[in-house]
This record gives structure tokens, sequence and C-alpha cells, in this order.
């Protein structure tokens, strides 16, 4: 047997109330756009019309009427597009193109129902001079009734709405003034909001016809700074520059403005989109291409399909093309200003730095370009990558932040200059350095790499200092670290901890397994290897010289306690906590060792 689907149209409202749209003031955009198509579509009659939208708050601030003088409905289109959810007239037989339209989904009028308790809307179809004028209400239980109403003189739609108690805030003249600008802003006709006989204009600009940035009424010259109050004004954001963007494919026009502070990559920026003029959303993230995070935009496009909810565009192929195309017009604005005004260019790097690196990563035109200018940290301080070539004939760069720091004082000590590749992106933008200028070797260099080129003893030396290399390996022995004597620069620097990744690993590992359960103990001991960090003492600091020949081994072995836990702090290592036990131990020894003086006798617990 065959039955029919039902509708339970206060489940469909709540969940476009609740879940579909972010603000309750939905209804007067959905409204505004109804009365805006149906204005189109009126024009595709007769192309002399002049649209205009009247938005009327009864006197107590108790209902609102939207009127338009649009191309109004027939009794059979009320059936047809008002009473059938999800029926739109806007994506077939209706006059002019389908993408003449805003709407589309056919639920839109619904978002009225968030708001009040019935829909009341009166028209007079311009399709016939004879159309009668009617009145349809609609109510959330899913009835509704047709029956003639008081003649209109001209043909449109009025739709009025009876306050719910609990959005009577959204009824006041001052906020639907704010929700009418909002969303209709920047609409072609006059917009009135009427209010106990007064008028309000709701789109004030002298240029109704243009664009709010569109500045070709202004000299060249002049342009960018209109661009710039424009943008702070509606962003209510600090502007560094603006970008005239445009696209074919999705019909935009607009302005991104370049902020004038980081902007996190996590946060897409969001974007103010209009639609066919109707702000769409002012929170729009995926217009423009990923890495593109340091703009936010004022556009409007003609030609991209939104999502229901309209705080996105659907992500098909056209979407695509405009991200692509839209992507161009920035690399553009950043090829000229790295040409004719690279000062700037510095400027918008210390802000942008960040996303910059990321559209070169995709894009090796523009890495080529824009790699020399790249701010990146080296020990021997912050540069650019121009400069570090300009002293080095390769490019040496640690993959982590923790690896530089270790290895940075001793490297700077040997002359090496080494790159700190763990920030985000430049360990991959020196890589792919390497790739597209192979004449200049590009290497990636660990911690345990510079030990071997620390000068090694004689193995004379090597021999005389056995016993002290053996103490030295019981006391690191449980910390999977293996004790080593060199000579190296800093003189300074009595000992250096050299791990490299697999070492450091094993470490956290270590950590963990401190404080893990039995099963956990037996899940992590599965994860260590065989890899072992090294302590090295630096043979050419008077200490290590000293302990070295030391005949007190008890003695030797306290110093080397606190040595290792100093070398670990000193590579920004976190002590776990047989390390740190380890140090108030070999803390708490040597200060008895000077208190009790070498004459006393000294206990070792
Ligand atoms: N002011 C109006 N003038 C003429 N027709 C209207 C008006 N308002 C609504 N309609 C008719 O009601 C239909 C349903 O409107 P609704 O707002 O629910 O959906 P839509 O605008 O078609 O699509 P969307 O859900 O994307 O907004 C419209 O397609 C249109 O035919």
């Amino acid at each position: 047997m065959d039955h029919r689907f039902q509708i339970n149209l206060t489940g469909l409202i709540d969940l476009l109330s609740n879940h579909l749209y972010t603000r309750p003031d939905v209804f007067v955009r959905e409204l505004m756009q109804n009365a805006t198509d149906a204005i189109h579509a009126r024009c595709q009659l007769a192309p002399q019309h002049q649209g205009s939208i009247h938005i009327h708050l009864d006197d107590d601030a108790q209902a609102v009427t939207f009127v338009d003088n649009g191309i109004g409905l027939t009794e059979a289109e009320m059936h047809r597009f008002l009473a059938v959810i999800g029926e739109s007239s806007k994506r077939g037989e209706w006059v002019g193109q389908t993408q003449d339209y805003i709407g589309q989904f056919g639920i839109g009028l619904l978002a009225c129902f968030i708001v009040a308790d019935q829909i009341e809307l009166v028209s007079r179809s311009a399709a016939d001079a004879d159309a009668p004028t009617l009145r349809w209400s609609g109510r959330p239980d899913g009835t509704y009734d047709i029956g003639e109403a008081p003649p209109r003189t001209e043909p449109g739609t009025s739709v009025r709405l009876v306050c719910k108690p609990a959005f009577q805030h959204l009824f006041s003249l001052d906020t639907l003034r704010e929700s009418a600008q909002h969303y209709g802003g920047i609409l072609p006709w006059p917009i009135d909001l009427v209010h106990l006989g007064q008028n309000n204009r709701v789109n004030t600009s002298e240029r109704i016809d243009a664009f709010p940035w569109d500045a070709s009424h202004l000299p060249h010259t002049q342009q960018r700074q209109y661009w710039i109050e424009l943008g702070e004004r509606m962003l209510g954001a600090e502007i560094f520059d603006a970008i005239p963007l445009e696209s074919t494919v999705g019909g935009v026009d607009g302005i991104a403005f370049v902020l004038a502070r980081a902007s996190l990559q996590s946060g897409r920026n969001r974007h103010h989109v209009y639609l066919k003029r109707m702000l769409l959303s002012d929170s729009v993230d995926n217009l423009l291409p990923s890495w593109a995070f340091f703009v936010r935009c004022i556009v409007n496009c003609t030609d991209l399909h939104p999502t229901a909810a309209r705080n996105a565009f659907s992500e098909d192929d056209k979407l695509r093309l405009t991200q692509a195309e839209l992507g161009h017009c920035l690399r553009r604005y950043l090829i000229n200003l790295a040409e004719q005004e690279p000062q700037r260019l510095q400027q918008l790097l210390s802000y942008h730095h960040v996303a910059l690196k990321a559209l070169a990563l995709e894009d090796d035109e523009f890495f080529k370009l824009f790699a020399q200018w790249f701010p990146l940290e080296t020990n021997y301080g912050n540069t650019t990558l121009q400069e570090y070539l300009k002293r080095n004939q390769q490019i040496l760069y640690t993959q982590k932040v923790d690896e530089f720091r270790q290895i940075a004082q001793i490297a700077a000590a040997q002359h090496i200059d080494v790159i700190n590749g763990g920030y985000i992106y430049d360990a991959e933008l020196l890589a792919r350095h390497g790739e597209l200028f192979p004449l200049v070797p590009v290497r990636s260099v660990q911690p345990s790499d510079i030990s071997h080129e620390l000068q090694g003893l004689s193995p004379d030396q090597e021999a005389r200092y056995q016993p002290f290399l053996k103490v030295a390996a019981t006391v690191l022995e449980p910390f999977d670290c293996r004790p080593k004597l060199k000579i190296f620069e800093p003189a300074d620097l009595p000992t250096l901890f050299i791990s490299n990744r697999e070492a450091t690993i094993n470490r956290q590992v270590d950590h963990c397994t401190e404080v893990a359960d039995d099963l956990w103990q037996g899940v992590l001991v599965q994860l260590q290897s065989e890899a072992k960090s090294e302590l090295c003492f630096n043979f050419g600091h008077t200490l290590i010289r000293r302990l070295a020949q030391h005949p007190d081994l008890a003695l030797v072995e306290r110093v080397i306690q606190v040595l290792y836990v100093q070398s670990l702090l000193m590579g920004h290592y976190p002590l776990g906590r047989s390390e740190l036990a380890m140090m108030s131990d070999g803390l708490s020894g040597l200060l008895e060792w000077s208190v009790m003086g070498t004459k006393g006798t000294a206990t070792w617990h």
C-alpha cells in the first residue's frame, strides 16, 4: 500500500530557527530577499519599473509589514509556492533566468514563523491587469486559507507579521532599521522604514546604484585611502591596505582588506558577502583560498550557490574556480608590491608572513619571488633567506624548535649558521628551496650531527680517563645516555646534552612510564628503541679537566649527576621524576660535601 510522507512543520521550524539560522532576525533578510526577487521578476516584464520596498512598523511596535511593488502572486501561485514547502518559483519557469534570483530553496518564508504565529500575505499579480488582490494566511500547524482582500492599486505583495512576545525586541524601530541596513543596505532601490508616520531611509547612499566600494568617481591616487576608510568603518578593524577583487566566474566584485595585525591561520577570515546585493552573511569563510587568511573582504557576487544556512557557498567547481581567480588578484597585488613598494611589502610581511609562507608552499612561482624576503630565525639572530644565503653556501636547518635550542649555542661557537625550521612552514619551505634551487644544498641537521663534528680526545687520553668515563656511564646508564669526552667551543660550556629524535622519544616514553599504570607501562615499553642520547663533557673546560682526574669518585659521581641535569635544563628538556630526584640527591650531596669540607668525614647517605 502506498503512503505519503507527512511534514511536521513545528519540527521543521525548530530545525530552521535553532540549527540552520544563526540570527533570529533572519526573517528580515528572507522578506527583503523575496521582495527583491519579486521586483527583479517585475523588471523582466517592464524594464523601466522602479522598484521600492516599504517596511511599516505598527505604532505600538507589535507588528511589521514588508511591502514591495514586485511581480505579486496569483491564486494558483499561492497554492503552489507558498503552501508547498520546498517549492520555489525561482528555479524554473518564472520570468527571466534562474540566476536572476537570490532564493532557490523554497523554505525562506518559514523563517517568519520563528518570530510570528501567522504569516499574512496580501498580493496582487502583475501578470494580469485585472488580477484580484488576495490574502493568504499561513499558520505553523500547516493550515492556510486564501480569500479576497481590499484591492491594491498597484501590483505587488505585502507580508504582515504580528510578533510573538518573546521576540518583541526585534520589532523596535532601531533594531529593525539595523537589521534592514545589515541585510539590504546596498540594494539598488529605496528602502523606507515607516513608524509613527515618520519615514526612515534605510539605504542612504547618494549613489544608490553603485557599490559602496566603487571608487571610480575618485582620482586613482585617492582610491586606496577611500577603501581603507570604508574597510575600517565596515569591518571595525585597522586596515593596512586594500586590494580590488574581481572574478568573472561567480561574478565577484569587491575589495580585500589587508589587516594591520597578524591573523590566525586557524581562524579562517570571515568575509562580508552580498549575493546579488543582499547580504548573504558577514561570516562567509570559504570564498577565498585557504592561504588568504591575511585579508577580509567585502564583496558582491552574482553567480555562486549559497548553502541553505547562507553562511557559506556550496563547495562546487564554480566556487573552486572563483577561489582561484580571487587568489590571482591577491597574488598580483603582492607581486606588484614586491616590484614597486618593497618597503611596504616588508611591513606587510611583518604581520602576515605565515600566510604568505603557506601560499609559497602552494605556488612555485610565488615561492621563487618571495622566498628571499621571508623572515627566519638563525643562531646568529633573525634574518631573511636572502641575507642567510649571502653568508652561507648551503642551508642548514633543524626540524624542530627544541632541536634548534640545543644546537644554537654550540653551532654558533663552531661558526655553523643554522636556521630554526621549527616554526610553522619553515622546514617545508627550506626543503622546497632545495628542490627548486638544486645548486644550493639544503641539509636538515639534528643535535647528534653536530656532536660528530666535536673534536675527540687522543686514544691515550681516552684510556687515561677511563675511571671517570666508567663512573659517568654508571650514572647515566638508567637514563639511556652515554658519556663522551670531547673538546669544543664555547670553552665555558662544561657539558652538552645531545639527543637525536629517537632518543628524545625514548625520554618522553620514560617520563610517561613513570606515571602510567601497569597496562600502559606494557604498551609504552613497546615504543622504546635502542637509541641513546649523549652527554659530552668538554675537556676544554677547567672543571671537567679537574673532574676527569679527581681521585674521589664518589664526589665525581655527584658532580656528574648535577651536570647531567643542568645540561638538560639548558637544552630546554623537561625533567622526569627520576631526573628531578637525582638532581636533588646530587645537590644535597654536594652541599654536604662543601659544608663538611674535604677534612671532614663526608657521608654520602
Ligand atoms: N514578496 C513576494 N512576492 C512574490 N512572490 C513571493 C514573495 N514572497 C514569497 N513569494 C513566493 O513564495 C515562494 C516561496 O518563498 P520562500 O521565501 O519560502 O522561498 P524562496 O525565496 O523561493 O527560496 P529560499 O528558501 O532560498 O529563500 C517564492 O519562491 C515566491 O514564489
